[in-house]
């Protein structure tokens, strides 16, 4: 029979018991930042459950890794303790389990409702770096760019490419995203244009969070690396096409990336994930060994994205995608991301990449659904080539399991003028 929990968890819920995704949240605005696992509509206090000796197994048991304000000390201690948690939290929280069920004052104490919580960055983001592995995401984005003769360069098919982005501007799902300013292309013989960026974007991406990492010099294997995803998160890496298209040649993304990346507040374990595992698309041609997986997969997520205009009751849903479209898997890229010897570290971030499917309805950015700006999307009545201001766009990711869901609830963020 199905795992079922003391708490009721309605079937769309995206935080049944099998799931619990572990973030970061303050109770009351006044008290300190503690890690909590999402169950149903409630969050489950781990730093009450530590101090009350639930863990008891040898990994966590003693360990003050729930007393921290974020997740990294957890996340260095690896998958052996990222198990034994899981296994403790679905014990305690079965139907059939009375150490907490029958224990009012636990209970009170430690199961706070979702509606009353802040939720924050679960993570201290070191390094955050962006792939590039959706093949349909980029070989529009080579048309667009580079003409249609050599859309996706050689090199695109030998090895996940990437950036390294900005750590700093990462911020929690629900903060605003002021528009930012900067130079456009010049059109003619005039100057570039300075101000508030006219094409700004998201970009639909997951990331995968980095458990123990790696000492400098000394690469993963990638047959290993799943060992060191902890889960996956939704991403939005809100993009200035304007700014970008006219900075980036030759040397990359800088100021038309640099100004906000949003991420959900929960993230979803890999062994969460494990039953909507399936296969990844079939590489050609052949990776070189150092890439070549036994078992290559990808997680079937069914993500959304959704634009609400400002005053407008109703948001619209203007793209619907899929994790599975990626690639090059999120293993592959760990371990390419490792192979030079650069270190990762406990809650360095890699995004996937914006995660477009092959058809014109599974586009996850604004400049493939309006091919830059050449046709206009429609939104409830009202139109959009790029956002603007008040608008606020929401991704939302689950995978569907019998009679469950097993979901990463919303990632959303708000556009603010430029001042
Ligand atoms: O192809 C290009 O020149 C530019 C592509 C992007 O802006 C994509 C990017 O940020 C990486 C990604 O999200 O896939
Ligand atoms: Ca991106
Ligand atoms: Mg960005």
């Amino acid at each position: 029979m199905a795992l079922k929990s003391f708490i009721e968890v309605g079937p769309d819920s995206h935080f049944p018991i099998q799931n619990l995704p572990f973030g970061i949240f303050k109770p009351e605005p006044t008290s300190p930042p503690r890690p909590g696992v999402a169950i149903g509509d409630y969050v489950l206090d781990l730093s009450t459950i530590s101090v009350s000796g639930l863990f008891e197994g040898p990994f966590l048991s003693g360990s003050d890794c729930f007393l921290q304000p974020n997740l990294n000390k957890f996340l260095a201690l690896g998958r052996p303790a990222w198990k034994e948690a899981r296994t403790t939290l679905q014990n305690l929280l079965s139907a059939d389990e009375a150490k907490l069920r029958d224990n009012p004052n636990l209970r009170e104490k430690s199961l706070v409702p979702m509606s009353k919580v802040e939720m924050l960055l679960p993570i201290a983001i070191g390094d955050y770096t962006d792939f590039f592995s959706s093949m349909h995401h980029a070989r529009n984005c080579g048309i667009m760019f580079r003409g249609p003769e050599n859309a996706i360069n050689p090199n695109w098919f030998q090895l996940p490419i990437a950036y390294h982005g900005r750590s700093s501007s990462i911020v929690v799902s629900g903060t605003d995203i002021i528009r930012p300013r900067g130079q456009g292309h010049p059109s003619g013989k005039s100057p570039p244009y300075f101000g508030p960026s006219r094409k700004l974007d998201f970009e639909l991406e997951m990331a995968a969070v980095v458990g123990p990492g790696n000492e400098l010099g000394k690469p993963v294997d990638v047959n290993e690396a799943g060992d060191h995803i902890f889960g996956l998160v939704l991403m939005n890496d809100w993009s200035a096409r304007d700014i970008q298209a006219w900075e980036y040649v030759p040397l990359g993304p800088f100021l038309g990336k640099s100004f906000g990346t949003t991420i959900s507040p929960w993230i979803v374990t890999l062994d969460a994930l494990e039953p909507f595992a399936c296969d990844a698309p079939k590489q050609d041609p052949q990776p070189l060994p150092y890439l070549a997986e036994k078992i290559s997969k990808n997680y079937d997520i069914s993500l959304e994205v959704q634009i609400k205009p400002a005053g407008q009751e109703d948001s619209c849903v203007v793209t619907r995608s899929n994790f599975n479209h990626l690639y090059w898997t999120v293993t592959q890229q760990l371990a390419h991301h490792t192979i030079n010897g650069c270190n990762l570290r406990p809650g360095d971030l890699l995004g996937t990449g914006t995660i477009s499917g092959p058809e014109p309805e599974s586009y996850g950015c604004l400049l493939e659904l309006t091919w830059n700006g050449q046709k206009s999307l429609s939104l409830n009545g009202t139109t959009r080539k790029f956002l603007e201001d008040g608008d606020e766009v929401v991704f939302s990711g689950c995978s569907k399991g019998d009679g469950y869901k097993v979901g990463f609830g919303t990632c959303s963020g708000k556009i603010l003028p430029s001042p």
